[in-house]
């Protein structure tokens, strides 16, 4: 059994006497790749800002990455452990090259002009050509970021998520906005990414939701605590989740 990189015990957020998050528990292997789904208001977001730091828990909560309590760490240092977020909405440099951006984006102590100006090691350019070749934009490498599709400009993000070098990824609905086909590129590259990393993904498209859970497991919040996990079809078959998720619980 892999050791969990990722364990939430017991943890709780309140928002002005608001439970946001209750007494939450939530376990994610090594290389796992983990989908959470729920209605609006379940307390996603929540999730992610407790995790990266962003947002810090009630006290008598505990969460740890790896061996690192990282229960009162600030955003920056759990950066720095290895828990890189995507957010929604893509933010790229729009003025820079896509090759760039990942240069931007690479781990380490660099300034956005020692990024841009320092020669890179030939480590580095190797990185980033694979890079580029896994968020399918090799061709596009010196194009603006800002003249990239919706859905290339998410693929880049992921990329310059990826330069960073994180153990753990927190991307929220990346589908977002995509066409059909984007959503179903998005949904291969993840699925190449589990293994090397840890991965929990945020989203509300049920078609993409199926694609990347086929080989894991979708966690179901529900008022800010796990109402749900298992396979795609278990959670789908669920009555609870179809009462309090898919609101049809009775027909
Ligand atoms: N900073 C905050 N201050 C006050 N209330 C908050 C704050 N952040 C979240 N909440 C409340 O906590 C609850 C959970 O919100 P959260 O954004 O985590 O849900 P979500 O599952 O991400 O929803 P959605 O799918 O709509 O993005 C909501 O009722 C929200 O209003």
């Amino acid at each position: 059994m892999p050791s969990p990189i990722l364990a939430v015990e017991d943890v709780s957020k309140t928002y002005d006497g608001f439970k946001a998050i209750t007494n939450l528990n939530f376990y994610l292997d090594q290389g796992e790749l983990r989908t959470v789904i729920g209605p609006n208001g379940a307390g996603k977001s929540t999730f992610f800002d407790l995790i990266s730091g962003r947002a810090k828990p009630n006290p008598g909560g505990k969460i740890t990455f790896g061996d690192i309590d990282v229960t009162q760490r600030n955003e920056y240092e759990i950066n720095r452990i290895g828990i890189g977020r995507k957010f929604q909405t893509p933010s790229v440099y729009s003025e820079h090259t896509v090759f760039d951006n990942l240069v931007l984006s690479l781990k380490g102590p660099r300034g956005v002009f020692s990024s841009l100006f320092k020669r890179l090691n030939s480590g580095d350019r190797d990185r980033l050509d694979d890079l580029l070749k896994l968020i399918r934009l090799d061709d596009k490498r010196s194009w603006k970021a800002g003249q990239l599709a919706h859905g290339e400009k998410q693929w880049l993000e992921i990329g310059m998520l990826l330069a960073s070098e994180p153990k753990l990824l927190l991307i929220d609905e990346p589908a977002a906005g995509m066409t059909d086909a984007e959503t179903h590129r998005t949904g291969e590259l993840l699925l190449s990414l589990a293994g090397k990393h840890s991965l929990i993904v945020v989203e509300h498209d049920m078609g993409f939701v199926r694609q990347i859970a086929s080989n894991g497991k979708v966690t179901v919040l529900h008022q800010g605590s796990v109402l749900c996990e298992g396979k795609f079809d278990e959670v789908q078959n669920n009555q609870k989740v179809r009462e309090v998720y898919l609101g049809r619980g009775k027909h």
